[in-house]
């Protein structure tokens, strides 16, 4: 069997330890290298000559990017979870342990179990480079650090910096990682090993000690002032998670009770809570997620078709969505990009919006200014069709207005290349429709990003029946080089994410106007696990905006979609949301510091308020509308898979991801109690409610969307 830690002693008595895991592009951690790295460390124990070690990936562009996640979502117990924990606890006690200096050399991502085997070592070096990333993602996958990573953390760095890293699971860069003593050292990959050895010669101490803030330095001197940090963080956890994830409550018990009772006890505790978390339905929702955005990272959207190379590309519109569209062009892409509007104030906003955002890079020291300036130097204006023949892909984002699209349509044919892709940024018109006005209807998609286009990570791409398959390749490629998670979906009124969510925004109005009040409707929303409740992203997106999309639903998918009528005195009160700062909240000048319902909303819609209905039954009543419509866009193939199903729901609208999304949600739930709660429904509020076919005919076999593990 190929070996995956190859010890190679050097003349000066430092010794190079390599992990090369063969066969995969990235090194993890897996139990099987137990025995092997035993080994290992028993010779180097036994090697007088040995006076350092320097450990370092054989890989090219990552060090060690965690414990493999696959081989946790094998347990089957909490014992065997437990098992891997401690097994890993022996083997980082014993590098610890080890009575000559051992340094971390690190390129690439040095994640998770990567960075706890980073920490075990007695010094650390870097690279400056780009790729190099630090941190402890595992609550991202409902987990904790669970190769000591709770208790040595937060003696190297801090309780505060440990617990904001190990909750927020956030990448740390290296010239930061250094600042806060995360490494002892930063230097650029040419001198990596070099300035490892050096190191390792000089012996266990750090040449330099960070120092904490003196104000951290009081908070974490004594059990009862870090209890103050402890208690702080709980309530933010509470605040943040709803008490929907279970991981950030037990990282702050490990660091409690391994500051409080000593190391031992710390990794005792770890483990314990590792292993529950590993069992748990939170961590296995999560780890199906990281699969799947892993999967969909290979698909080209187009089964054996080649993406063609994007050089240039052109915005059509300046707003906010064009602004936001042309910015990630630029500063992600790394692709020139020409904006076209056809007004001068178009054009400056959508150069300021792409400034303001660079901007808050260089403040950030993300950037330098020189590089915000390359990076605007890419984005050009013009209000006439010129300077864009060369363009791969224009991406349109105008108004929802049919004949307007068309005219685009044909102004880019005539204007541009042969196979330049014109793609639209509709939100509900069918892609098959605006494509009626093409010549060359091959090359028109629809590319769908969601506001704010910089933040929100999902775009759906949408073929419709003779889009090519060049062309969603190209549109595919040219998404993730964007950053985005695209989704390849069928055409069809409002696509697969805002079918969804429109019945379940049609379904919180509909308890509005029973009479539930504003912020209770929002506050059973987010206690279920969404971001923010409905009334909130109503105001967010626009009442009009709304307004404007659901007749077009209606018409194209029937009268389930039909928004409460009393809504139009919304849009005849002038009521858009926070842009013209009326809504169902308080904006402005009139705001307070807490978000504030605006009463005379229910004056407006007529509405009396009644008593509050239990926080579960209207989440219920909503949610029980996006899972039943995410079926039908299955069943009408919208979506491809469960799956994409799933990452547009959790991506797009921020679907609870501890749940996993509708599909995953509804194996939880039981086909059959789905049916059964709708089928309750739509004998209380009509026709809206009646359940899906293919949801009735799983519930009768007992089929689950997913394989039973
Ligand atoms: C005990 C410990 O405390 C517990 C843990 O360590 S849990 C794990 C914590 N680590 C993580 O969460 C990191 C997960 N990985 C990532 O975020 C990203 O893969 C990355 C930032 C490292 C690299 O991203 P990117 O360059 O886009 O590469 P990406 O396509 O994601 O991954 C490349 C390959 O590595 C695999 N991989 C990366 N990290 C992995 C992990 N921790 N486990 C298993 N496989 C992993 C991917 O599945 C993929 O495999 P493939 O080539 O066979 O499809």
């Amino acid at each position: 069997m190929e070996k995956t830690f190859q010890l190679t002693r050097r003349e000066d008595g430092i010794a190079i330890l390599t992990m090369d895991v063969p066969g995969e592009t990235m090194n993890t951690l897996k139990a099987e290298f137990g025995p092997e790295i035993s080994e290992t460390l028993a010779d180097i124990k036994q090697d007088n000559s040995i006076k350092g070690l320097v450990i370092i990936s054989g890989k090219a562009d990552s060090f060690v990017a965690g414990a493999d996640i696959s081989m946790l979502d094998a347990c089957t117990s909490v014992e065997a979870a437990k098992t891997l924990s401690q097994q890993g606890h022996v083997v980082f006690n014993e590098l610890q342990n080890l009575s000559i200096p051992v340094v971390a050399a690190i390129h690439g991502a040095c994640l998770g179990g990567g960075l706890e085997l980073a920490l075990a070592c007695h010094l650390r070096v870097c690279t400056e480079d780009k790729k190099t990333i630090l941190g402890v993602p595992e609550v991202q996958l409902g987990l904790l650090p669970g190769g000591g990573g709770t208790q040595r953390l937060p003696r190297l760095v801090g309780v505060t910096t440990a617990l904001d890293m190990m909750l927020t699971g956030k990448q740390i860069r290296p010239k930061q990682a250094l600042k806060m003593g995360l490494v002892d050292d930063m230097v650029p990959a040419s001198i990596l090993l070099e300035t490892a050895v050096a190191l390792a010669k000089k012996g266990k101490r750090a040449a330099k000690k960070v120092k904490p803030s003196l104000v951290n330095k009081v908070l974490e001197s004594t059990s009862f002032t870090r209890d103050i940090v402890f208690n702080q963080a709980t309530k933010q956890v509470a605040k943040k998670t709803q008490g929907n994830y279970p991981s950030p409550n037990k990282i702050i018990d490990c660091v409690r009770q391994g500051l409080n009772k000593g190391l031992t006890k710390g990794l005792e505790v770890e483990a314990s809570h590792f292993a529950e978390l590993v069992m748990s339905k939170e961590s296995e929702s999560l780890r199906s997620l990281f699969f799947a955005t892993t999967e969909m990272k290979k698909e080209t959207g187009a089964q054996g078709t080649t993406a063609r190379k994007v050089n240039k590309a052109v915005v059509l519109g300046g707003g906010l969505m064009g602004g936001g569209i042309a910015s990630v062009t630029t500063t992600k892409a790394k692709v020139p990009v020409r904006v076209k509007d056809i007004s001068e104030q178009g054009l400056s906003n959508a150069l300021a919006y792409a400034y303001k955002l660079l901007a808050k890079g260089v403040k950030r020291r993300h950037m330098t200014p020189a590089v915000r300036d390359n990076l605007m130097s890419l984005m050009t204006t013009t209000t006439e069709y010129k300077g864009i023949k060369d363009a791969d892909i224009v991406v349109e984002a105008v108004f929802e207005d049919l004949q307007l699209k068309h005219q685009m349509v044909k102004d880019i044919e005539r204007e541009c290349a042969e196979n330049t892709i014109f793609a639209s940024n509709t939100s509900s018109l069918p892609i098959g429709q605006i494509a009626e006005a093409a010549q060359r209807p091959e090359n028109v998609i629809g590319l769908h990003y969601f506001s704010p286009v910089e933040k929100m990570p999902l775009v759906e791409v949408i073929a419709h029946k003779t889009t090519s398959p060049e062309t969603i390749a190209t549109t595919v490629a040219f998404a993730r080089q964007q950053g985005k998670t695209p989704i390849v979906v069928q055409d069809g009124a409002g696509f697969y994410v805002n079918r969804i969510l429109a019945l379940y925004m049609n379904e919180a109005a509909q308890w509005l106007l029973e009479g539930q009040r504003v912020e209770h409707l929002d506050k059973a929303l987010v206690k279920f696990g969404f971001p923010v409740g409905p009334m909130t992203l109503l105001d967010e997106v626009g009442i009009d905006v709304g307004a404007k999309i659901s007749p077009i639903l209606e018409k194209e998918l029937g009268e389930r979609f039909s928004a409460p009528k009393a809504f139009d005195q919304l849009l005849a009160d002038d009521r858009k949301g926070r842009k013209n700062g009326k809504g169902f909240y308080q904006y402005g000048a009139k705001a307070k510091k807490s978000k504030l319902v605006d009463e005379s909303v229910y004056r407006v819609l007529g509405i009396q308020t009644s008593s509050d209905q239990p926080i579960k039954s209207v989440s219920e009543r909503c949610v029980i509308q996006m899972l039943n419509e995410a079926v039908r866009c299955l069943e009408e193939g919208i979506i491809a898979c469960p799956r994409d199903g799933d990452i547009g729901a959790i991506f797009g609208i921020g679907f609870p991801p501890f749940l996993g999304g509708p599909f995953k949600y509804i194996d939880a739930l039981g086909a059959a109690n789905l049916v059964k709660t709708l089928e309750r429904y739509q004998s209380m509020y009509g026709e809206r409610f009646v359940p899906a076919q293919s949801l009735k005919l799983m519930a009768e076999k007992g089929d689950q969307f997913y394989p039973v593990n």
